[in-house]
């Protein structure tokens, strides 16, 4: 591993820089009129997302005629004609919050209801169609999708994805080995990635991304692929991170993880707020609604 660290720090030239504090804006050129005011937020905001919509656009959608036309879609198969049409997806519709130092958030909703979508804007991966972003700091989103190398082993995974968060070498050497441990893949971490089972690769994700403090943490239900053992181990490196005063989203759809993890709970119904409040309530409103 020291030998694999002094080998891509020459690759590279230079230690990585770790990065500083910053405040990073993801504004809409034309914000929206008749925002509402926030609420006066007590202690130093960390994440404020105002009156934020994302749009998707999808190209070649079939128009609202055509829904579930089997003929016209078999007719378009065999002509092999493409659709020109472009349809709109309104997956956050008017969301706005402000999240604080040590707040652990957790996002509920049904399929669909745009809490992935939520996650990916406050990380700055998405452009508001109206509203704005503010974070302080440098946000990290971890999904089940989070860029790891299928063809790469463990190891060098572990090496690349502490450099992309900013590590130094140093701090990588330090954390090597606490990541193999908690991530529990033992001797598999000398094997391809594309070797590993769904639950491992989402194991070793959470190990990298939380071995190092954020400012904000998303996770986007990147532990519910981890066993029960590791369900806790994970909700207890959470709590450490708000203790170290950082703020975690966290979209899960067990809804056990929120209410032991989580300090706050937010109800996303149809890409809009439904409840923002005490975990017990918002998740006994949402069962019931
Ligand atoms: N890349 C995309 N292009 C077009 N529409 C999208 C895209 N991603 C999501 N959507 C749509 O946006 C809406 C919100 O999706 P999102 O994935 O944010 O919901 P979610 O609450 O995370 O759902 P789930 O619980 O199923 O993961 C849905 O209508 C979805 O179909």
């Amino acid at each position: 591993m020291a030998e694999l660290t002094k080998e891509l720090s020459q690759v590279k030239g230079e230690e990585p820089a770790v990065r500083g504090k910053d405040v990073r804006v993801h504004p809409n050129p034309e914000p929206t009129t008749g925002k509402r005011p926030l609420d006066a937020p007590t202690g130093t905001p960390t994440v404020i997302v105002d009156d934020l919509h994302i749009v998707y656009r999808v190209y070649g959608a079939a128009t609202d005629a055509e829904k579930g036309n089997a003929v016209n879609a078999l007719t378009r198969l065999l002509k092999r004609q493409g659709r020109p049409q472009m349809k709109e997806v309104h997956a956050v519709k008017g969301v706005s919050l402000v999240a604080y130092h040590g707040d652990a958030i957790g996002i509920v909703g049904r399929n669909g209801s745009g809490k992935s979508t939520l996650l990916r804007a406050i990380a700055g991966l998405l452009p508001p169609h109206a509203g704005a972003v503010y974070t302080d700091g440098q946000p990290s989103l971890l999904g089940v999708n989070a860029a790891l190398m299928r063809e790469l082993t463990g190891e060098r995974n572990i090496v690349l994805g502490c450099y992309a968060m900013g590590m130094t070498p140093a701090e990588v050497r330090e954390k090597y080995d606490e990541i193999v441990e908690f991530s529990g893949i033992d001797e598999f971490v000398q094997l391809p990635m594309s070797t590993y089972s769904s639950g491992m690769g989402a194991r070793l994700r959470f190990a990298i991304s939380s071995a190092k403090t954020h400012d904000v943490l998303l996770i986007d239900e990147a532990l519910a692929t981890g066993d029960r053992e590791f369900r806790k181990r994970s909700e207890q490196r959470i709590r450490q991170i708000r203790e170290s005063a950082g703020t975690v989203f966290l979209v899960a759809h067990d809804l056990k993880v929120i209410e032991e993890t989580c300090n706050r709970v937010i109800w996303l119904h149809k890409g809009k707020m439904r409840m923002d409040g005490d975990p017990k309530e918002v998740i006994s409103a949402y069962n019931k609604g």
